[in-house]
């Protein structure tokens, strides 16, 4: 099937600006099928002037001089550290087994801002943008933060806080990381490039994310980004060996386009778009589904995104959750598969895949032991950056 012919898998746009229980359903139904869901923006939370200043900002920070971009590189000192500054072209890859290079993308990472304290230090052009960045950030985590209160709800969760307190920024650290991504126009899938004719070409590589909440932010006219629609019956679809996760081999999964708007007609700012990481599909024994996804050319000029990965407090520790939802889960074939995968630490929710997500999570043959988010965030880190210990 070719690029034009797929049909976008129906993602649904869901307006949360009145949360009730039916509401709540709904994002459950979106997270436990697809792993993604569109959140209708209500115009305030995170305002589109924000995110349209946000996107210009980007577009002049990747514009800027290597050498500028270079002196706040990715883990250095002066970017503040850890998984902090910019990645350049091929610095990072998402599928370190299914690529032979990484992504042709740059990125640069912000961290949140402290409470009552200053950004990490930042180049120019986003050093005089410290207060767009910071509000932009923060109204990303208030939107993850009411979509983990209506998933709480809707799984039964005894106590509703359960998954905020755990997100709460004001109580420790956290892998939450607010990250630009540009995917600058290289070369395009043509006749005469190198690679052959029908090979995609991946700006991505296939992954799921690493953290409980992605929010992602896109611009129209900008496509690429693919799923891997979910697996009809069995979790162990297309494949349990350690081959790569971006070659599915069966004909019930396919890679599918997600739409910037999908409704143009009748939403004036595009929907924001919410995927399910890992971390939600673990506390959850794989009912949340953290499905897999790439960006590939489709065109083949330049590309701009904005992520905000939402993650959990660094010592939460990655066990199900309470609650009659998640047990009852627990207790399916699917359920039991996933919870064995995590008693071995081996998958994270990486819908039915294992030797693979062991790889990715930079864990041989672990021991029975329940992750904390900061150990899981530290092993993904490590696989996709090439990292020594
Ligand atoms: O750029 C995009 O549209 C998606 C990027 C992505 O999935 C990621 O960085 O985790
Ligand atoms: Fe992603």
């Amino acid at each position: 099937m070719s690029q034009t012919e797929l049909e976008d898998v129906g993602i649904p746009v869901i307006d949360i600006s009145n949360p009730s229980a039916d509401v709540a359903q709904q994002v459950l139904h979106a997270a436990s099928t697809h792993g993604f869901l569109f959140i209708k923006n209500d115009g305030v939370t995170i305002p589109p002037q924000d995110i349209d200043d946000m996107f210009d900002l980007s577009q002049q920070f990747f514009q800027s001089p290597k050498e500028q971009k270079s002196e706040y590189a990715i883990h250095s000192d002066k970017a503040g550290g850890k998984n902090r500054g910019w990645v350049t072209m091929q610095g990072e890859a998402l599928d370190p087994d299914g690529q032979k290079q990484g992504d042709p993308k740059e990125a640069f990472n912000i961290a949140p801002p402290p409470p009552n304290g200053s950004l990490q230090p930042l180049p120019t052009p986003l050093s005089s943008q410290t207060p767009l960045i910071s509000r932009f950030q923060t109204s990303c985590h208030t939107l993850c933060t009411r979509i983990l209160t209506l998933l709480g709800t809707a799984l039964a969760i005894p106590d509703p806080t359960y998954f905020t307190t755990r997100h709460d920024q004001s109580l420790g650290t956290s892998g939450s990381i607010f990250r630009l991504l540009y995917y600058p126009k290289t070369h395009s899938p043509s006749p005469s490039s190198t690679s052959p004719q029908n090979e995609t070409q991946i700006r991505a590589g296939a992954h799921s994310d690493y953290g409980s909440l992605t929010l992602l932010f896109r611009l129209p006219g900008q496509p690429g980004l693919e799923l891997l629609s979910p697996a009809p019956s069995t979790s162990h679809s297309p494949s349990s060996s350690s081959s790569s996760s971006s070659s599915p081999t069966t004909s019930s999964r396919s890679w599918t386009p997600v739409p910037v708007n999908s409704s143009p007609s009748t939403l004036a700012h595009p929907p924001i778009l919410v995927n399910i990481g890992d971390i939600l599909s673990f506390w959850t024994c794989g009912l949340l589904k953290s499905t897999l996804h790439r960006v590939t050319f489709s065109g083949g000029s330049e590309r701009y995104s904005i992520a905000y990965f939402c993650h959990p407090l660094d010592d939460a520790r990655l066990e199900a959750v309470p609650g009659r939802r998640v047990a009852a889960y627990g207790e399916t074939g699917l359920g039991r598969e996933e919870m064995g995968r995590q008693r071995g630490n081996v998958g994270l929710g990486i819908n039915g895949e294992g030797e693979g997500d062991r790889k990715r999570d930079g864990e041989g043959d672990g021991e029975a032991k329940v992750l904390t988010a900061g150990e899981h965030l530290g092993r993904r880190l490590k696989v996709t950056y090439g990292l020594d210990d």
